[in-house]
């Protein structure tokens, strides 16, 4: 840090080079100028500290330094907090007053518990309503406010994929999406509380086949309530499958997801950007320069990403090149788009039926690529023994924990 800045006490908001609002905590933050920033190729980076650090924001080119992260504001109770609004009822479960219409949740209703993690679009938080003994959520809030269309259809994707009707049990819910002071999103998410199927991975390696038989059925069960709301997710892969201890495994994240038709008074198709996502799971016809799918090639996108996902949980490791090179995109790029389909090695013990169904995922032409509800007749997910492959994913996850 260039410069640090510290102020213990409430006091006036810290003006550095931006607004902070007024309920900030004890806050050290200051420019990392490299070489790069300095050349304006790389935003200008901040840390916020409470003690420890807890959050880095990055500063939109020539904008003002974005509000502290409202999480911020669990560690100073009492304090006057912003009002943001609800755009969905908040969660019966949570004790809130149902009849009152008027009656908003509001970030100031929710008390932080603990952190869960961060990613590159916001930081991820347990909470749950103040002074209630209530059931746990986890809210992840944005590092900034997005009033793009962007944005907007982001409100819209959440809405349809885990907001509005009756919920998936196969897709991660969203109660709420309330606003920071400064108008970033807040989503009060449904708590998975046993972490992702990546972090399974990592502490024991690939899962034996009836338990990614549950696992593969559970993703294609979300997939087809995400494309029935006319939703693609486009990044699916072990990280965005959370986990509960329950034994739910369910579908999350849709930061990069997009609305495929539309509903204005009657249902509409649209050619939705398809060049997003976490490169290893792109199928390759995303790779084309401003790649764009009708309904049909976006569903053909996820089905892709499930294949390399099945592939990776039985592996223990990503599949499209080898474990030990961290390949760069280009790598990835001609390894998807001109080397063969990704597939179980001969080598590995696997029985035909998972053998089959990740070749139906990963067909390098979307058009002789399997559909969702394909998949789900396939005979390694409809002939699973339902109650043995829950039973071995629940104990799993629960070993793993
Ligand atoms: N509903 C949830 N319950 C429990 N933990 C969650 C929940 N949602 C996200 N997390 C955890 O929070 C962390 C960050 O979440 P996430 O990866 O969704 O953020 P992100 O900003 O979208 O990241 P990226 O863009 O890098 O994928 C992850 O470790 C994830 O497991």
């Amino acid at each position: 840090l260039r410069s640090l800045l510290l102020s213990p006490t409430l006091g006036p908001p810290l003006a550095v080079a931006g607004r902070w609002s007024p309920w900030t905590p004890v806050l050290a933050c200051g420019p990392l100028k490299t070489e790069q920033e300095r050349a304006g190729r790389v935003r200008p980076s901040y840390s916020c500290f409470w003690k420890k650090p807890l959050a880095r924001v990055r500063m939109a080119p020539g904008g003002t330094m974005p509000p502290c992260a409202p999480h911020l504001m669990f560690r100073r109770p009492g304090l006057a907090a912003p009002a943001p609004h609800a755009v969905v009822p908040p969660p019966a479960a949570a004790g809130m007053d149902k009849e009152d219409g008027e009656r908003r949740l509001r970030l100031s209703d929710l008390e932080w518990l603990a952190d869960l993690g961060e990613g590159a679009s916001g930081v991820v938080t347990k909470v749950r309503l103040r002074g209630t003994a209530g059931p746990a959520f986890a809210l992840k809030v944005a590092h900034y406010p997005d009033d793009t269309d962007a944005g907007r259809e982001q409100d819209e994707v959440l809405r349809r994929a885990c907001g509005a009707g009756p919920p998936s049990p196969y897709v991660v819910r969203c109660h709420a999406v309330l606003r920071g002071e400064g108008g970033e999103p807040a989503c009060l998410l449904e708590l998975m509380d046993a972490g992702s199927l990546h972090d399974v991975l990592r502490r024991r390696g690939g899962l034996p086949e009836p338990a990614l038989a549950e696992v593969a059925a559970r993703c294609a069960l979300g997939l087809a309530h995400l494309h029935a709301r006319g939703v693609a997710h486009l990044d699916l892969k072990p990280d965005n499958l959370l986990a509960s201890a329950r034994g739910d495994v369910k579908i999350a994240d849709f930061g990069v997801s997009r609305i495929f038709s539309r509903a204005d008074g009657h249902q509409r198709s649209t050619r939705v950007s398809v060049a997003v996502g976490t490169t290893a799971y792109m199928s390759p016809e995303r790779f084309a320069p401003n790649a764009q799918a009708g309904p049909r090639g976006a569903c053909a996108a996820d089905v892709w990403s499930l294949g390399v996902t099945v592939l990776e949980l039985f592996l223990g490791h990503r599949p499209v090149l080898p474990a030990e090179r961290t390949p760069s995109w280009k790598m990835l790029k001609e390894a998807i788009c001109y080397g063969d389909p990704p597939s179980v090695p001969d080598s590995a013990s696997a029985s035909a039926e998972l053998r089959g169904f990740v070749a139906a995922c990963v067909q390098k032409d979307p058009r002789r690529r399997a559909t969702v509800p394909q998949l789900l007749a396939h005979p390694f997910v409809a002939r699973r023994d339902v109650e043995a492959s829950r039973r071995a994913l629940l104990e799993i996850i629960v070993e793993t924990i």
